[in-house]
């Protein structure tokens, strides 16, 4: 039997970065991965091809002009999905060969098969050659989530389907339901609005997003409403099925039925409701582990599980959830597990979120909510991107940064920014928290100009002044103006 240091399950970007990590420390290192691909969810039905297909469709549509595709379209409806699909292929076949050239490298044994525990040291390989046994000191358990697919949603990877099989749609459709209003539906549901399918989506709660800022959401909302795209909130789906519709010809179409009584009618369902483990099939009990209704694993600050040789990290172990978040669970787990690096260093508060929705929107610290609720005293400063030179040359005039500043010492709690870019600017505003900024940064230093980092200055202008005018006569407080 091969015995290893350290066995990672699962090739997704929390396996990937922990078992590269265990590698550079010198140990023998062996990933496992079940499917035929590399990179998990993040890679093949995820993050990359989601984001590659949103790029392709703002090319395409017209969005900007740098045509991915040799020619400005000038029309949607010439767009195939196959065209777009294609994009999106080119840039994951990329990606596995990053990923199997830093297993190389890195010296990692790359075995393809499903793992199961067979004991606390020991797993069985279900492979292409047969089942194989290995032993090691520590693993990394990074097996992701796979999409909730009900029973009762009579599912057919061609009008009803998951985010898995989006990207396999061999039409356009006219129209869309999408079920659900978290991360997955919003940003499917502009992508195709973007390509002008009709989209109707239905959250079960008051807004979507329930995450977000209030502002940021409620922008969103209008922005998505001014896409065209029905938003039924509040609204709970209680029965979905296919059915014959006849109007001069028979068509089949997607109905859902809503709880509070409505009809919708579309040629095609997305059904993006959250997202379930997939531990029932590791053999958790031969070590002890048990995990929770929706397969997810508990761990300590370390990654730990209640084994502590058996580390878990990445999509398994729940919220956030984000191929960012991952990487980085993957990589802390192995530096625990080895014991080689200063754990302590690490702030979970400020992961940042990033929706690739059409607009981007991000957001890092905590939203006006969040302090109203906790009693921490703040003011908002905003800039508009409207007012922003590089927002005027970007024709963005609905975007906006927002900066939620402490009212006493004028540490900044919080950065909530949306449109062009907004994924990328969020992380001015990170390293300013992360090394404990405050307002006066952004008013003390010079940015490029033109950028849409000025945002920042704006919005530091914005807040401090109206700090000024509440303690104007009362406190020392920065003077300062635009
Ligand atoms: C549509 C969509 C869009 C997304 N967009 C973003 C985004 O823009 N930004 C962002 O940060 N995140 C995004 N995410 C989330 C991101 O993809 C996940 O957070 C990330 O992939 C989780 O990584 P992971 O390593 O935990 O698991 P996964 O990526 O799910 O990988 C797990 C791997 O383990 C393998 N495996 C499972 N069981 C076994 C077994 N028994 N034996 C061997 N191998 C096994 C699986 O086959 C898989 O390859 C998106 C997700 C979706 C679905
Ligand atoms: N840009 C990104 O970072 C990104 C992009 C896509 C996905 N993801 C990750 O993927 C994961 C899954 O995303 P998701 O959008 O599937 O799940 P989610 O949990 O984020 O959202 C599901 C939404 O569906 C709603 N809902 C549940 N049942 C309903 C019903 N019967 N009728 C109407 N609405 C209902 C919920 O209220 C919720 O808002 C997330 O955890 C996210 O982290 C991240």
């Amino acid at each position: 039997m091969r015995h290893y240091d350290c066995i990672a399950i699962g090739t997704g970007p929390a396996g990937q970065k922990g078992a590269i990590q265990a590698a550079k420390l010198g140990k023998r290192v062996a990933i496992v991965e079940k499917r035929q691909v590399l990179g998990g969810a993040q890679i093949n039905t995820g993050t990359i091809p989601s984001k590659a297909l949103r790029e392709a469709v703002l090319h395409l549509t017209g969005a900007n002009h740098k045509g991915h595709f040799g020619r400005t379209k000038s029309r949607v409806s010439e767009i195939t999905i196959a065209e777009l699909v294609s994009f999106s292929q080119r840039v994951i076949r990329h990606e596995w060969d990053v990923i199997r050239d830093q297993f190389d490298r890195n010296g990692v044994d790359l075995l393809w098969g499903k793992a199961r525990f067979t004991g606390p040291n020991e797993l069985a390989i279900d492979g292409p050659g047969g089942e194989e046994r290995l032993s090691a000191d520590r693993f990394l358990v990074a097996v992701g989530t796979k999409p909730a697919r009900p029973a009762s949603v009579p599912f057919n990877e061609r009008t009803i389907f998951t985010s898995d099989e989006v990207l396999r749609l061999n039409h356009l459709p006219r129209t869309m339901i999408v079920v659900g209003g978290g991360v997955i539906g919003t940003e499917y549901a502009c992508i195709m609005a973007a390509l002008g399918v009709q989209v109707t989506l239905v959250e079960g709660r008051n807004r979507v997003l329930g995450f977000l800022d209030q502002e940021i959401a409620d922008a969103f909302q209008y922005f998505m409403r001014q896409q065209g795209i029905t938003l039924r909130l509040g609204e709970k789906v209680e029965r979905i099925e296919e059915v014959e519709f006849v109007n001069g010809s028979t068509h089949q179409l997607v109905q859902a039925k809503l709880e509070s009584g409505k009809t919708l009618r579309a040629q095609t369902l997305l059904y993006a409701v959250g997202r379930q483990g997939v531990c029932s099939e590791l053999g958790l009990a031969n070590v002890g582990i048990e995990f929770d209704d929706r397969e997810r694993l508990e761990v300590n600050q370390f990654y730990q599980t209640n084994i502590e040789h058996v580390y878990a990290a990445g999509d398994v172990i729940g919220f956030p959830a984000l191929a960012s978040t991952s990487m980085e669970q993957g990589r802390r787990a192995i530096c625990h597990a080895f014991g080689c690096c200063d754990v302590t260093n690490y702030n979970t508060s400020l992961f940042p979120y990033g929706i690739y929705a059409v607009p981007e929107i991000s957001m890092v610290g905590k939203t006006e909510e969040q302090l109203t609720a906790e009693g921490i005293p703040y003011e908002a400063g905003i800039a508009n991107y409207r007012e922003i030179a590089r927002g005027q040359i970007l024709g963005d005039e609905l975007g906006m940064l927002k900066m939620l500043i402490h009212q006493d010492t004028h540490k900044i709690l919080g950065v909530h920014v949306i449109g062009t870019g907004a994924t990328e600017l969020v992380h001015i505003g990170q390293a300013v928290m992360a090394l404990d900024g405050d307002a006066e940064f952004f008013v003390n230093n010079v940015f490029n100009f033109p950028t849409l980092a000025e945002c920042y200055k704006v919005a530091a202008y914005n807040g401090l002044n109206k700090l000024n005018h509440v303690y104007s006569g009362t406190c020392e407080a920065v003077s300062v103006s635009l």
